[in-house]
Formats: structure tokens, C-alpha cells, sequence
């Protein structure tokens, strides 16, 4: 064994995981932990975090966690009723976005950031498939802060699931068919724990 194989872990050696129709592939300590602690703080403190509303049942609905929406110009987003205009990125999710973009092997033009400030902040089931995304696209996902459970469950037959614990510096990629077949959530929690950010890194077709 190489001194550098039995000292550090292999950086890019991710988990395939292969479910009826849909991939994933996780890889625990994309970003080491130190580096990790330096972009939660760093994109906590730049982001311009806001807590969005959804129309529910003619109800405006606070979403329980706070968002934010980066990219190039002209990839507005929508979902839940609402178009999110990009900001243009920062320099914490440049650097982040190109680690990624060399190990999914993909172009990402847009971020959206979700803050759990703590186990009462989740994301319902839902699919990422809205039309912009395209027919199989590629989500990145990075997690910096206290680990939350990620699952999924397939939509035809709910019984079918799995589950992912996405910890500090981790990366999780989705593709394939995955959004077409499946739902993710992260739920609520009564675990005294931190806040936890999110990033999904996506291309919008426009
Ligand atoms: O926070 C997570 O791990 C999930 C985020 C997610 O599913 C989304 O942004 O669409
Ligand atoms: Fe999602």
C-alpha cells in the first residue's frame, strides 16, 4: 500500500447504488472536514438566505427551511408556484461547483441551497423533475453541517425505499431515471442537532 493510500482516504472513490430504476452514487468525504467546517460557515454567512412561501390549499405555507437560488443569468426556476431569478455565483460555490462538476462528469448552471437550521427545518416527498431539468439530469447534491437522513421511496410501490445518511463533505449524485421513478425527503427530526446546508446542483435547460 502507498504511503498516500494508507494515510488519506482515496478523494474521489464514491458508493454506486443502484436501485430499480434510478442510480445514485455517494461519495461520504468529497471535501475534508476541515475545509467543510470553512464553507458550512462561509455559505452561512454570504448566501442571501430567505424563507420562501408555497401556495397550499389557497394558503400561503412558509417553507420550514430557508432557500436560495445561484447561476448563470436566464435560468430561472420554478416549483411549488413560485420562479426563483438566480443570483450570479460567489466564489465559495464556484470552487465547489467545479470539485463536482470534474467527478459527476457534467455542466451545472444553477445552485439551489436549502438551510435546515435545525431538526424541526426537513423537505417533503418530491420528484426533481420539473420540465427545465430535462428527461434524466444529473443532481448534485452536497451537504456541509449536521448529518440528516435522506429517503427515498419508489412511487409506484412505496414499500420499495431506501435510505442515505448525507454527512459533513459528502456528495450524493442522482441520475438516470431516478427522478422519474422515485421520491426523496429529508424529515424532520428530534435529535438536538445543528444546522445542516444543502446544495443542489442542477442544469436548467431554458
Ligand atoms: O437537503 C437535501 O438533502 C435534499 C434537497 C433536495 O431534495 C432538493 O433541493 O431538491
Ligand atoms: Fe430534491
Amino acid at each position: 500500500m502507498s504511503l498516500q493510500g494508507s494515510l488519506f482516504e482515496e478523494p474521489d472513490a464514491g458508493n454506486a447504488i443502484h436501485l430499480k430504476n434510478g442510480e445514485l452514487a455517494y461519495y461520504p468525504r468529497l471535501f475534508k472536514p476541515a475545509e467543510s467546517d470553512v464553507y458550512y460557515q462561509t455559505l452561512l454567512d454570504t448566501i442571501d438566505w430567505k424563507q420562501e412561501s408555497m401556495n397550499m390549499y389557497g394558503k400561503q405555507v412558509l417553507f420550514p427551511r430557508l432557500m436560495a437560488w445561484y447561476g448563470d443569468v436566464a435560468t430561472s426556476y420554478s416549483f411549488s408556484g413560485n420562479t426563483f431569478e438566480p443570483r450570479p455565483w460567489t466564489a465559495a460555490l464556484q470552487e465547489i461547483r467545479d470539485r463536482i462538476t470534474h467527478i459527476a462528469q457534467t455542466d451545472f448552471n444553477s445552485v439551489l441551497l436549502n438551510l435546515y437550521r435545525s431538526g424541526s427545518d426537513s423537505m417533503g416527498w418530491h420528484a426533481d423533475d420539473e420540465p427545465e431539468l430535462g428527461p434524466q439530469p444529473v443532481i448534485a447534491s452536497v451537504n456541509f453541517g449536521a448529518s440528516r437522513r435522506f429517503l427515498l421511496r419508489y412511487k409506484n410501490d412505496h414499500h420499495l425505499k431506501h435510505e442515505i445518511l448525507l454527512e459533513h463533505g459528502s456528495l450524493l449524485v442522482m441520475k438516470g431515471t431516478l427522478q422519474q421513478y422515485w421520491e426523496h425527503q429529508v424529515p424532520k427530526t428530534n435529535r438536538q442537532i445543528s444546522g445542516r446546508i444543502n446544495l443542489t446542483f442542477r442544469f436548467i435547460h431554458s
